[in-house]
């Protein structure tokens, strides 16, 4: 007998990317990222951390200290959206769709948009980042890449992820 009651494939995607984000050592924010091709293809998945060969235990990499780049974590941390093209399995990317689990900074857009993805389907928007949040969107814009919550593409996909994000976020201790 078929089993009907399955996810969505928005569902599936961004459960992948929340599943990413809970390897992220960072307190403030853990993020995730998934890439999927035209055929329903996973490409990559990433989630916010350190390069490789930083020590995530080494606290000088976690400062915040904005004023000076060398004292501040944005310096040395790499994004969920960057790793997973960084760790792409299958290319090229062009016309893939990201899911990430915070609307993407301008830097990662960039690098969204110079590798051909052509659609961003986001989980949060932080509202107080409104201008960094404009600047992501004028790019995306200009480069004709598509931009959308989870939530107006497929509202049940959204409550689904936040229940999920909910589940991951009180279950997580070294398991
Ligand atoms: N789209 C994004 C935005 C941020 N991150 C990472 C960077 C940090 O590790 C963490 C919190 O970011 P902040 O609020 O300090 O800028 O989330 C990311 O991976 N993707
Ligand atoms: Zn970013």
């Amino acid at each position: 007998m078929k089993n009907d009651s399955l996810i969505h494939w928005h569902s599936m995607f961004m459960g992948v990317a929340l599943l990413a984000a809970a390897r992220s050592k960072d307190a403030r924010k853990r993020n995730g990222a998934c890439i999927v091709g035209p055929d329903n293809k996973i490409s990559g998945v990433g989630y916010n951390g350190l390069p490789r060969g930083c020590d995530d235990h080494d606290e000088h990499y976690w400062q915040d200290d904005d004023s000076d780049p060398l004292n501040s974590r944005h310096s040395y941390i790499v994004h969920a959206e960057q790793n997973a093209i960084l760790n792409c399995t299958s290319l090229p990317l062009h016309g893939s769709t990201i899911y990430a689990t915070q609307y993407p900074c301008p830097r990662c857009v960039q690098s969204i948009i110079q590798v051909g993805i052509k659609r961003v389907v986001y989980l949060d928007k932080k509202a107080h980042q409104e201008r960094v949040n404009a600047a992501s969107e004028k790019m995306l814009a200009d480069a004709g890449v598509e931009i959308e919550s989870l939530q107006a593409l497929q509202p049940e996909s959204a409550e689904w992820s936040a229940e999920l994000a909910q589940f991951i976020e009180t279950s997580t201790t070294n398991r």
